[in-house]
C-alpha cells in the first residue's frame, strides 16, 4: 500500500441509538481507510453495523435518532463538521450512495429520466436540453436498451435490474469520487446481479472511483472486493486484501463465514447462534460466544485490539494473535476445514456448523 492520503479515512466511529432497551450502539470504534480508486467491501451478518457505518459517513442517518461520534474525513474535509447544506453538497456529489431497494430511493411520480435530470443539475449548472443529454447517455452507458425511448418512462415501467441500473445512473450523476452500495445487488436474482457487478466494475475502471461496498455475501467480496473489512457486533474483527482474507481468514468468525459460503442465498445454513445483545454487548471478544477456540481470556476486558499477523495490511481482533498465544492453533484449525474460497459444496468436518 502506497503512503498517499486516503480519500477516506474513519477513525473510531462510534454511532449509537437511545431506545427503549437503553443505549444501542450500531458501530463501536471503527478505524479503516479508502484510497483513490479502492474497492473496500464491509462484510458480515445480519445486524453487524455495515449500513449504520456508511450511513454514519455522510450523515444520512437522522440526527437524533443516531448519535454519531469518531471522526470522518474526505480529502482531508472534516465530514463531521460541515453544516446540513454542505452535507447534502457531499452527498449529492462527491459521495454517491445505492441502495438494495431502488423502490424507495426512486421517486414514483417523476420519470427516470426527470430525476437523473435533477440530480445532474443539483450538481451542476448546466441547461435543462444539456442535463437531459446527459441523462440520457447515462441510462444508456448503465445499460438501459433505448434510453432516449425509456426516458419519460416512470419507475414501475422497469424491471428490479433495471431500476437498479437507474439507481446508479442517478448515483453517477455527479461523477462522485466515493460511491457507497450497500447491498446493492441483495434483492436480485444471481443472473441480474453478476450483471449489475460487472455494470459496477466497468463504471469503477471508467470513472477512477472509490467503491465502499457493503454485502453480507462472501461470494460477491471475493468478486468485487480489493480490500475487505469483516464486521461483527459493531466492532471490526479483520481486515485485509482480498486475497489474504480468502486464502488465511485469520479470525474465527473470518473462518465461520467462510464456511458459509458454498450455499450463496437462501440455502446457508449460517453460523450457530446469534449476534449478542447491541444494548448490552459481553466483554471481551464479542464473537467469544459463538468461537469454538474462545478461552477464557477472550471474555474479558475490551475487544482485542487488531494485531497484525505478518501478512502485509492484515489484521486481526483476535487474543490468538497477541503476546503470549500461539496463532497456529487458529490458523491451521482453517486449513483442515479445506480451502473455504470458492471451492463450492465442501462438506466440513467439525466445528462451528454442527449441530
Ligand atoms: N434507527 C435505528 N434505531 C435503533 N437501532 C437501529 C437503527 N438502525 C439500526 N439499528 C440497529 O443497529 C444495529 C446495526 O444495524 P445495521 O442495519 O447497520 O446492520 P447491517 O450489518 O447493515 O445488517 P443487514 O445485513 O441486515 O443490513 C442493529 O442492531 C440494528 O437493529
Ligand atoms: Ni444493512
Amino acid at each position: 500500500m502506497s503512503t498517499r492520503d486516503p480519500l477516506l479515512s474513519v477513525r473510531d466511529l462510534t454511532t449509537t441509538f437511545t431506545t427503549d432497551e437503553g443505549t444501542l450502539t450500531a458501530v463501536d470504534g471503527l478505524d479503516f481507510d479508502i484510497h483513490e480508486g479502492e474497492t473496500v467491501c464491509i462484510v458480515g451478518e445480519s445486524g453487524s453495523g455495515k449500513t449504520v457505518a456508511s450511513e454514519s459517513i455522510t450523515r444520512i442517518l437522522s440526527m437524533p435518532p443516531a448519535h454519531i461520534d469518531g471522526e470522518v474525513r474526505f480529502r482531508g474535509r472534516d465530514v463531521g463538521a460541515l453544516s446540513d447544506a454542505e452535507l447534502r453538497d457531499l452527498r449529492g456529489g462527491e459521495i454517491g450512495h445505492i441502495f438494495q431497494n431502488p423502490q424507495d430511493a426512486l421517486n414514483h411520480c417523476y420519470s427516470v429520466g426527470w430525476q437523473i435530470v435533477e440530480a445532474i443539475q443539483f450538481h451542476d449548472d448546466v441547461s435543462e436540453a444539456e442535463a437531459r443529454e446527459r441523462a440520457i447517455e447515462l441510462l444508456d452507458r448503465v445499460g438501459i436498451p433505448e434510453a432516449t425511448a425509456r426516458f419519460d418512462d416512470y419507475p414501475h415501467e422497469f424491471s428490479g435490474g433495471m431500476k437498479q441500473r437507474v439507481m446508479i445512473a442517478m448515483a453517477l450523476a455527479p461523477e462522485p469520487d466515493l460511491l457507497i452500495a450497500d447491498e446493492p445487488t441483495t434483492a436480485l436474482d444471481v443472473t441480474i446481479q453478476s450483471q449489475i457487478l460487472d455494470l459496477l466494475e466497468d463504471i469503477q475502471e471508467e470513472f477512477g472511483m472509490s467503491i465502499l461496498f457493503i454485502t453480507h455475501d462472501l461470494g460477491v467480496v471475493a468478486e468485487v472486493a480489493d480490500r475487505v473489512l469483516v464486521m461483527y457486533a459493531g466492532k471490526l474483527m479483520e481486515e485485509g486484501d482480498v486475497y489474504t482474507i480468502f486464502k488465511e481468514p485469520a479470525h474465527p468468525y473470518t473462518q465461520a463465514l467462510m464456511e458459509c459460503l458454498p450455499g450463496r442465498g437462501e440455502s446457508t445454513k449460517g453460523i450457530q447462534g446469534s449476534l449478542p445483545d447491541p444494548t448490552n454487548p459481553p466483554d471481551g471478544c464479542r464473537f467469544a460466544d459463538r468461537c469454538p477456540h474462545a478461552v477464557e481470556d477472550c471474555k474479558k476486558g475490551d475487544q482485542p485490539t487488531l494485531y497484525d499477523t505478518g501478512t502485509a495490511d492484515h489484521r486481526v481482533s483476535c487474543v490468538y494473535y497477541g503476546p503470549g498465544y500461539d496463532e497456529s492453533r487458529i490458523l491451521d484449525a482453517e486449513l483442515s476445514t479445506g480451502s473455504a474460497a470458492g471451492n463450492g459444496g465442501t462438506e466440513r468436518t467439525g466445528g462451528m456448523n454442527d449441530d
